[in-house]
Formats: structure tokens, C-alpha cells, sequence
């Protein structure tokens, strides 16, 4: 019998996920000015995904990172290529993946505990069991207390929580993060950034997480993937060596954070990176402009 690695060239074998030669093409349809014509989003793109790595796909707007998000959730299909998860080739939707959307996505009729209990529901897990996890869960995302509230009853940050804790409760290996944070206030984004570390210290799930925010990916994650556009290719991929445990931490105003988002920063302006020494001491934390965050 021949073993996952013969059949699509995993590279290593705590391989989680395996993206191999994924490309999409939208086909356009004729507008006045123009004929039909093809557009690659995503060109050549072969990444691996460790068991309980945090990855980060970072690009510019329209580089493909939805659609990429989209396709190892089974929620769209590449043009050519396949994606494996623990060597079993993706062909739809199933609930060994979590995902988490920018916007909350949450069922508006249902309360906190019965949008966290619905994938328990699909599984058919008993009642006292659902109740259980769903506590378990809601405690877990910091929301004790308002298990009986609405979605329109709670702040956006509570509603992101509520889509964490949802997508966590029926156990997914694989966590889906498309831009999730992007709709709270600052402050929010960073609480709900330790919280989201801390949540993956404590249940070691494999996550892949979107953001446009070059200061979110240097830290979440283990590694980021910087995409290029037109076509979306993979253009490199960033480890980062930061320390962890990094929520709660002051780590953001390290000099060792501004030099990783320094870097990610630079493969995105579309040259080559290279580590230049600042004229002054200061360090280049310091230096960087906030706009350095997209
Ligand atoms: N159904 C579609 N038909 C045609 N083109 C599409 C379709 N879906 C996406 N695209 C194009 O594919 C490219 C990638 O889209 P995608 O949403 O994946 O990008 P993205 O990196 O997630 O962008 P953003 O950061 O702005 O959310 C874009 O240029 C988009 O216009």
C-alpha cells in the first residue's frame, strides 16, 4: 500500500494540511469594453500546514486569501490541484473544520448557547452532553453569564466570541479564520487576539488564520504566508521566532516585534527584504510608520 507521501509529495509528516499545485480561474464574463476572459486569483500555490501550527495568510486586497480559505473549507472548488487534511483529499464541507468569518455569521434567532450547541445539534449529540460543551465553551470565550442573550444584545467583540466558541464546540482539528477580528475596535481586536492564543495554548488545534493586519499576523503567528497579487501567488513564507506564550504579554512593543513586522511589511511592498541597520538607535519598532499595519 502506498503511504501518504508517495501520493502527493508531503514534505513532512506531521503535515496537518496539504495545498498542492492550487489554482483557481474565474471565468469573466464579455462587459462593453471588454470580452470574456479568464482571471487567475491563485496561481501555483503549494504550502503544508503542521499539526497544530498557527498559520497566517497575509496579502493585499483581491491576492486570492479568501478564496484560498475558501477552498480548504470545502466551501469552493480549485480549478486545478487538491488539498489534503490528514491525507484525505478535500471535496466539500465537513466538521472536522471550524469556521470563523469576518461579520460573526452568528443565527440571529438563536441565543448564544443555542448558535455555540449547533454543530452539536448536526452531530446529534444528546441534550445534557450539548449543555455541557456549550458551557464549557461560552466560559471558555470569557461569556459567562450571557449563554440566554441574543446576538443583536451583545457587542461585536461578544459576537466574535460566540462564533469562536461556536465553531470550537464540535471539536474541529482544523480552525478557518477569515479577517475575524476585523470588525471590532482596537482595543477589542488585541483582547480577542490573546484570547484567541490562549484558547489555541489550551485546545492545540491547526489554525489558519487571514488578516490584512501585518501587526496581527507577526502576532499570532508561527509562520506567515505573504500572497502577491495579480495572480495571487505565494511569494514567501515568514517564520517567527517570537517567544510564546505571547498573549498577555508586552511583546508588541519589542524590538524583535517591529523587526518581524518590519520584514512581512517589506515582502509586501514587492521588493526583495533585506535587513537594513536604522542611521539612529532607535529601535525599529520605533521607526516604522503605523501605516506599516495595512
Ligand atoms: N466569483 C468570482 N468571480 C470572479 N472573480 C472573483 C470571484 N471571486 C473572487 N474573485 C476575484 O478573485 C480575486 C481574489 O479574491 P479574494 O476574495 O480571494 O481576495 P482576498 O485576498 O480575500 O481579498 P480581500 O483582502 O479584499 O478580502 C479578486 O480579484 C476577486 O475579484
Amino acid at each position: 500500500m502506498g503511504t501518504i507521501t508517495d501520493t502527493f509529495n508531503q514534505e513532512s509528516p506531521d503535515a496537518k494540511i496539504v495545498v498542492r499545485d492550487i489554482n483557481r480561474v474565474f471565468h469573466l464574463k464579455r462587459t462593453k469594453t471588454e470580452g470574456a476572459r479568464e482571471f487567475i486569483a491563485l496561481k501555483d500555490i503549494n504550502l503544508e500546514v503542521q499539526k497544530g501550527e498557527f498559520l497566517v495568510l497575509v496579502g493585499p486586497s483581491g491576492c486570492g486569501k479568501s478564496t484560498l480559505l475558501d477552498i480548504l473549507a470545502g466551501l469552493a472548488q480549485p480549478t486545478s490541484g487538491a488539498v489534503y487534511i490528514d491525507g484525505k483529499q478535500v471535496s466539500g464541507p465537513a466538521l472536522d473544520r471550524g469556521i470563523v468569518l469576518q461579520g460573526y455569521a452568528l443565527f440571529p434567532w438563536r441565543t448564544v448557547r443555542q448558535n455555540v450547541e449547533f454543530g452539536l445539534e448536526i452531530k446529534k449529540v444528546a441534550k445534557v452532553e450539548r449543555k455541557a460543551i456549550s458551557d464549557h465553551f461560552i466560559s471558555l470565550v470569557g461569556l459567562d453569564g450571557f449563554a440566554d442573550r441574543y446576538p443583536h444584545e451583545l457587542s461585536g467583540g461578544m459576537k466574535q466570541r460566540v462564533a469562536i466558541a461556536r465553531a470550537l464546540a464540535y471539536d474541529p482539528d482544523v480552525l478557518l479564520m477569515d479577517e475575524p477580528f476585523a470588525a471590532v475596535d482596537a482595543q477589542t481586536r488585541e483582547s480577542l487576539q490573546d484570547e484567541l492564543l490562549r484558547i489555541w495554548e489550551e485546545t492545540k488545534k491547526t489554525i489558519v488564520f487571514v488578516t490584512h493586519s501585518i501587526e496581527e499576523a507577526a502576532f499570532l503567528g508561527d509562520r506567515v504566508a505573504v500572497l502577491t497579487a495579480n495572480p495571487g501567488t505565494l511569494r514567501e513564507i515568514v517564520k517567527i521566532d517570537l517567544p510564546r506564550p505571547r498573549h498577555n504579554s508586552d511583546i508588541r512593543s519589542s524590538a524583535e516585534f517591529g523587526w518581524v513586522r518590519h520584514k512581512i511589511w517589506e515582502l509586501l511592498q514587492n521588493h526583495q527584504p533585506e535587513i537594513r541597520v536604522p542611521a539612529d538607535s532607535r529601535p525599529v519598532a520605533d521607526i516604522i510608520s503605523p501605516s506599516a499595519a495595512l
